[in-house]
């Protein structure tokens, strides 16, 4: 029989500064590590839980797998995990497996150390002993200790039968909100058993974590690959034009198929020569005229996500505008914030400049922009 999975990823990451499960961790976003071995390992479905408004980030995230879908979470992660319990069909018996986003690095052998030991118990979940000695605290002072040798400590996926953790959710009657599966399946009177655990199977929880992960991972190098990307429109009547995802007031606009902003389109065509996936023209034919007046924040969004799709990350991207008017630097700060917010990158990877030609050439005399553009992604060895 097949298996299904549930990944939690509606959390907050309030801990780790916010938004974690979107973050790239060892060159792909984290929720990505583990739909992918999931599906690996034979998933169908994976159901991703995200925040009601993230859908979107998830498709971002997964662009170029199959076999996974969303649905929204709640405000607590058992709640996310009855979302994503609910949004599953099949036999009462298919076994499913439920993992947080955050604990990126899952090995295949644990997933099928987990579905073995469902042959004979009612549910499963990986856990590594406790190396340290444990004390009570108060104030800051020891107050005694606790004995270890019967503490665990749970990581995820905890695997169970669909209809066993459907059953236990629907029976929890505690006041308190459950931390994981096996104790709500314990609870119900179930027998979980423990199988052996991963320390890379960690949850990244707080900002130093993220350090931790980078050194843990199975991406032990990556590569970075440089492209370049160089546009040019033809001034035109119009009261405005659109340059690097801003429009600006003008007495001129820039002519071309879609809204002709050449800032995007040499950025779109850096990206896309970073990672040798040809240029803007392959992908967005000029002659379809589905892409006529198109917003061309689409194209590089589009080449944003074709760098995921590798595996890889967008390190950082660099803008020159070349025109006599309209004047860029007013405007060069909302530029930055737009790129970045499309290419989900901080403020400080992204960086818009202008020049004037002295007069010369033809965007001296004005008759047309030019705009080239940078961009450096990192990649899988
Ligand atoms: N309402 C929630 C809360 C948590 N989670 C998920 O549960 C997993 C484990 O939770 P945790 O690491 O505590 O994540 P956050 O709740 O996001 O972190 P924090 O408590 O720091 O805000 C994460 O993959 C998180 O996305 C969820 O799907 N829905
Ligand atoms: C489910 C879990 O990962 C098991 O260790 C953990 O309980 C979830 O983390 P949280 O901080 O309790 O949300």
């Amino acid at each position: 029989m097949g298996f299904s999975a549930i990944v939690v990823a509606a959390g907050s990451g309030s801990r780790a500064g916010g938004d974690k499960q979107w973050r790239t961790v060892a060159g792909k976003p984290m929720v990505r590590w583990s739909v992918e071995a999931l599906l690996r390992a034979g998933a169908n479905p994976v159901v991703v839980v995200t925040a009601p408004d993230a859908e979107s980030r998830a498709a971002g995230a997964l662009v170029g797998l199959d076999g996974w879908v969303t649905t929204p979470g709640g405000a607590t992660r058992a709640e996310s995990v009855r979302a994503g319990l609910a949004a599953l069909s099949g036999p009462d018996e298919t076994p499913v497996l439920i993992h947080d986003a955050a604990r990126p690095f899952l090995e295949e052998a644990v997933i099928r150390r987990l579905l073995d030991a469902l042959e004979d118990a009612d549910g499963a979940l990986p856990a590594l002993p406790v190396a340290d000695s444990l004390r009570r605290g108060l104030d800051g002072l020891v107050v005694g200790g606790v004995d270890r040798d019967a503490l665990w400590r749970a990581q995820t996926p905890q695997a169970f039968r669909l209809r066993t953790v459907r059953d236990a959710y629907a029976a929890w009657r505690e006041a308190e909100t459950p931390t994981d599966e096996a104790a709500v399946v314990e609870r119900a009177g179930g027998r979980v058993r423990l199988v052996e655990g991963d320390a890379r199977l960690m949850k990244l929880t707080y900002p130093e974590d993220f350090a931790m992960a980078e050194a843990l991972s199975p991406v032990a190098r990556t590569v970075t690959r440089m492209g370049q990307g160089y546009d040019v429109h033809r001034w035109g009547p119009g009261t405005s034009v659109w340059l690097c995802g801003v429009e600006i007031p003008h007495d001129q606009t820039l002519i071309g198929h879609s809204d002709a902003d050449a800032g995007l389109h040499a950025l779109t065509d850096a990206i896309l020569g970073a990672i040798a996936d040809g240029d803007i023209g392959d992908h967005f034919p000029p002659s379809d005229p589905q892409w006529k007046g198109a917003s061309s924040d689409r194209f590089l969004v589009y080449a944003a996500q074709r760098v995921a799709a590798r595996g890889g990350r967008i390190v950082n991207v660099d803008v020159t505008l070349i025109c006599e008017q309209p004047k860029v630097k007013p405007h060069r700060l909302t530029m930055r914030e737009r790129l970045a917010e499309l290419l989900e990158l901080p403020l400080d990877a992204v960086s818009v400049k202008a020049t004037t030609s002295e007069g010369l050439g033809f965007t001296g005399r004005g008759e047309g922009l030019a705009a080239q553009a940078v961009a450096a992604v990192e990649l899988p060895a």
